[in-house]
């Protein structure tokens, strides 16, 4: 079976909506999913990282903080330079997800910051394959409304709960998007 690690931080519960969004995805395609949440201090613990050396794919999630990934996605980031020496996640599939309050919010800085990351570790980098929701009949709870080709943006309104935020077509999105990885990996198994 596909297996398929998510790997994510999130400071107020927003973005855990978003992850477990792709994970169901990512089990509707077969897959079999490890959600590693990244925890306060920005850590994961040795069985998790060896889920991450386990896995076909690896799927990269931040809230946008100040423009980027948190600090706690960062201290996890840079303590990935162990496995990249040997680059033991090389040709592993790589995706990235971010959610911030904006409709905007410079989201975009974010998913760069995870494709790097991504391919300092030679993996093989994919965007969500969705076309944009954008004509004058468009709605707000379309799939990939916010138009996003390099990886999955999810919107949580300011004073959003995790429970009313991300949107509903947002989490719809990260369901498909989590497919989607999950069906590549598989294919490149
Ligand atoms: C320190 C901090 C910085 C933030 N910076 C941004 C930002 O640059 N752009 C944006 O749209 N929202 C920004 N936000 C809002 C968060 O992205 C938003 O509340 C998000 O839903 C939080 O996700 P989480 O609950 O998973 O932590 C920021 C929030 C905090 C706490």
């Amino acid at each position: 079976m596909t297996k398929v690690a998510i790997v994510y931080h999130s400071g107020y519960g927003h973005t855990t909506k978003a992850a477990e969004a792709v994970q169901a995805g990512a089990v509707a395609a077969g897959a079999e999913v490890d959600l590693i949440l990244i925890d306060k201090e920005g850590n994961i613990t040795d069985a998790q990282w060896a889920s991450l050396a386990a896995a076909q794919a690896i799927i990269f999630g931040s809230p946008t903080y100040m423009g980027t990934v948190s600090w706690q996605f960062k201290k996890f980031a840079d303590a990935t330079s162990k496995p990249w020496y040997t680059q033991v996640w090389k040709d592993k599939i790589a995706a990235g997800f971010t959610n911030s309050a904006s409709m905007n919010g410079d989201k975009l800085s974010t998913l760069h910051y995870l494709f790097t990351l991504s391919q300092q570790h030679s993996m093989i980098w994919v965007g969500t394959g969705m076309m944009p929701s954008n004509s004058k009949a468009a709605q707000r709870n379309d799939i990939n409304y916010l138009a996003s080709f390099s990886g999955l943006m999810t919107q949580s309104p300011s004073d959003a709960s995790p429970e009313e935020g991300p949107l509903p077509g947002d989490l719809e999105t990260a369901k498909l998007f989590g497919q989607r990885i999950a069906t590549v990996a598989k294919k490149l198994a």
